[in-house]
Order: structure tokens, then C-alpha cells, then sequence
């Protein structure tokens, strides 16, 4: 039988249709076995954005662009000794076996009973914190990490109110209690989404640069900014910048998003959109990521997310600059489809494709995938100089 599955950020043809006792073979399928798995509020508001939906299709679509064409394409290597593969790196000092990390991603016990236990447990997770409007929360937060160990603080900086969701709204998505939050105890008796009435009592609107200084006065781990997409901080440069504009911008010219948050000692930022939960129309992260890159300059290292459902969409996003990627909803809904099993196999199965791809590329370590392993469309003066007449093709015309 040929099965068709038409999910939001994932269209794929599969070549059977799949059930909960059958093994999936890629991380796209634990979607599939995830919905089947899970009640239609919650399934709705792992795989939603916001809004159209525009950008939660992007961030997937974006990096399918990056094919076989000669622009938007990967560009392998030949006869490389690629018999012992080292995807292994360095992230804030600590080393780890691959360049994939789990994105932080609020409430697993909605896709499992034991919830983050077992994600933590089927792989070293990555850990955040949001910034409260009651900041004793904040504080209490930050005091609990620091007494865990963790290692460093993600602070997300692209949810000042919560995107609108418009499944959410519909399905009138419960927020369950939520330990971390039991000082939250107003009662809400709004109608339509509880999880963003939540938010709009919760998350500090008024958030700006100058926490930061607040935040890193009271802890001494590293903080990284979750949710940069622009170099630009004003809206002068903004309308003067497109696409294929910012390799020939002199970017010293510029106030810089990217560039400020190093300027108030941030240690690390992430190129990421919320999975495209916020603001929709934005770009997808994978086409904003070179931006910040280049702003960035290596002063700090620069992660991404967003998007991330193949080997080949990390090794595209470690070409074009990123140190190491997270990965978001596969990981819940491995782990709503199959447990810590699951959840542990959607790691396994992108390291596994990545090593694949980089043997297949002619990379035997990261330092070997450069900006040379992949081809933009914002590469297109360059291409048109070599490859005159493919270019005359609209069918290599890529538009973002
Ligand atoms: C269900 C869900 C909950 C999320 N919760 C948070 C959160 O609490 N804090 C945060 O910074 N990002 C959150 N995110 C965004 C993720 O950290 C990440 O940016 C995004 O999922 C990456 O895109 P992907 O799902 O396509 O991999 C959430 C994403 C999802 C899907
Ligand atoms: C109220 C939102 C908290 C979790 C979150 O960030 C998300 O669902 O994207």
C-alpha cells in the first residue's frame, strides 16, 4: 500500500503505512507513529506554529532546496580515506560525541508519563530557562540548575509573549501543573488556549538587553541567547539588506543583533525561530543562519535549530557555520511514539546519517565539512561566473 502522509512541516510519500508495533527506519516516521500515539491537543501543539504555519514549513522545506541543482546542493568530495569517521566536538569547553544536541522543549510529560526523565535519560540533554516577570522565580531557577550541575543556561530571547497558535486556540490546549511553575497560582479562567494565558501571566514582556546584565549578575554558567535570526538590530539596515546583499555589506556599518549580544558578554547564541512557534514569516533558521555567522565572526559559537530531520540537514547547517545543531520535535515524538527508546534512537539515527554523509562527502572529521561542501543561492555571482548556461535554467532558480 502507498501511504501519504500531509503533515504540517512534513509532506512525505511513504511506501507503507505505518503502525505502532513497526520499527521506523528514519526520524520523520517517529512523527507519524507519534500522532497515532497521541491525544489530537497534544499532538497539535508539539507539531504546530504559529500562525499560517508559513515558517514551520520553511524550516523543513529550506533545507530540502539544498539539493541536487547546482545551486542550493551539496558538493562532495572524492578519495578521501574516510574509514574512521570522528564526528566527536567540543561545546563550551565540554567534549561530545556529535555535533547534535536535544533542544530544550517544554512539558514530555504531554508525549510520556515520565516525560523529561526519560528523554534526559536517553541522551545528555540541553538545558534552559526562561526569564519570569516575578524574577524570585528566575532566581530560584537559576540557584536549582547551579545546584544540578547543569553547565550552562539557554536564555530564550524570542518569547517575550507566545506565538499565536492557532491549534492550541482551537483545541483550548490545557497547560498542565507544572512543577518548576507551583508559584504560578492565579486562576485562569480564560477561554481558548490555557497555555497562553499561562504565558501572558508568566513571561516578562518587557524583556530587553539590559537583563542580561541582570542574568549573568546572578550566575556564574555561561549564558547563550536562544532565538537570534539577524545580524541587524535597527530597521535602517533591515530595509537596505537582502538575501544575496550581506556577503558585500561592510558589516561594521551596522548596529548588530548578533554582534550586540557578544558585546554584553554572552558566551554563545543560537540561531533558532522556536520552531517556528513565534513570529511566522520569519525565515527558516537554516537561511538566516550564515547571517549570523558571519556577524559573529567566531568570537562565540553560534548553534541552530530548526528543522533538523535528516544527517544531511546538519552536516548543511555545520557548513554553513553552525558548531553544533538541536534537534526539537523529533525527539518527543520518539519519545511519545516509543518511550526512551525512542527517543534515544532519533539521536542514533541522525549521528548514523551523519556519518554517512560526511564518509559520503569525503569528510572525516568536522573540521573537514567547510563552507565549500554546500552551494546558496546566495552564492549565485559566483555560480553565474562558472556555469553560464545551467544557470539560464529556472529550474536551478532557487528563491527564499
Ligand atoms: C513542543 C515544543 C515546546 C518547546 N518549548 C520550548 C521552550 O520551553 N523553550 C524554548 O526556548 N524553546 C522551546 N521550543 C523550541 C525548541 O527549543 C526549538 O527551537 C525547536 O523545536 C527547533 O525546531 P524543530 O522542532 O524543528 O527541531 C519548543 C518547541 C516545541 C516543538
Ligand atoms: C508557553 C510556552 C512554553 C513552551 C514553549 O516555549 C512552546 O510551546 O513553544
Amino acid at each position: 500500500m502507498f501511504g501519504v502522509n500531509n503533515f504540517a512541516g512534513v509532506s512525505e510519500c511513504y511506501t507503507g503505512m505505518l503502525t505502532m508495533g513497526d520499527e521506523p527506519v528514519n526520524v520523520k516516521e517517529y512523527q507519524i507513529l507519534a500522532k497515532q500515539a497521541l491525544p489530537k491537543m497534544y499532538y497539535d501543539y508539539f507539531a504546530g506554529g504559529s500562525e499560517d504555519q508559513h515558517t514551520l514549513r520553511e524550516n523543513v522545506a529550506a533545507f530540502q532546496r539544498i539539493t541536487t541543482c547546482i545551486i542550493n546542493s551539496l558538493r562532495p568530495r572524492i578519495l578521501v580515506d574516510v574509514s574512521k569517521i570522528d564526528m566527536s566536538t567540543t561545546i563550551l569547553g565540554y567534549k561530545t560525541s556529535a555535533p547534535i544536541m536535544i533542544a530544550p522543549t517544554g512539558m514530555h510529560k504531554l508525549a510520556h508519563p515520565e516525560g523529561e526523565v526519560l528523554t534526559a535519560k536517553a541522551a545528555a540533554a540541553c538545558d534552559v530557562i526562561m526569564v519570569f516577570k516575578r524574577r524570585e522565580i528566575s532566581v530560584l531557577m537559576v540557584k536549582k540548575a547551579e545546584a544540578n550541575e547543569f553547565k550552562a543556561i539557554l536564555l530564550t530571547v524570542d518569547t517575550p509573549k507566545v506565538g499565536r497558535r492557532e491549534a492550541d486556540i482551537k483545541n483550548k490546549m490545557i497547560a498542565p501543573q507544572l512543577k518548576n511553575f507551583d508559584m504560578s497560582t492565579e486562576v485562569d479562567d480564560s477561554d481558548g488556549s490555557k497555555l497562553e494565558a499561562f504565558a501572558a501571566r508568566s513571561f516578562d514582556p518587557s524583556l530587553s538587553w539590559k537583563d542580561i546584565a541582570w542574568l549573568k549578575s546572578i550566575t556564574k554558567l555561561p549564558v547563550l541567547l536562544k532565538g537570534v535570526l539577524t545580524r541587524e538590530d535597527g530597521k535602517v539596515m533591515s530595509s537596505l539588506c537582502s538575501r544575496v546583499d550581506i556577503f558585500t555589506l561592510n558589516l561594521s556599518l551596522c548596529s548588530l543583533a548578533a554582534v550586540k549580544a557578544i558585546e554584553v558578554g554572552v558566551e554563545g547564541i543560537i540561531v533558532s525561530n522556536h520552531g517556528a512557534r513565534q513570529l511566522d514569516y520569519v525565515p527558516a533558521t537554516i537561511n538566516a543562519l550564515e547571517e549570523v555567522v558571519l556577524a559573529v565572526q567566531g568570537r562565540v559559537p553560534v548553534l541552530f535549530d530548526g528543522g533538523i530531520r535528516r544527517g544531511t540537514d546538519v552536516f548543511k547547517a555545520l557548513a554553513l557555520g553552525a558548531q553544533a545543531v538541536m534537534v526539537g520535535r523529533p525527539v518527543v515524538f520518539g519519545l511519545a511514539a516509543k518511550g526512551e527508546y525512542g527517543a534515544r534512537r532519533v539521536i542514533e539515527m541522525l549521528k548514523d546519517e551523519l556519518e554517512l554523509t560526511m564518509a559520503l562527502s569525503g569528510c572525516p572529521t568536522l573540521s573537514d565539512i567547510t563552507r565549500n561542501h554546500v552551494r546558496m543561492q546566495s552564492d549565485n555571482r559566483h555560480c553565474r561566473m562558472q556555469f553560464p548556461n545551467i544557470l539560464s535554467r529556472s529550474s536551478c532558480t532557487i528563491i527564499y
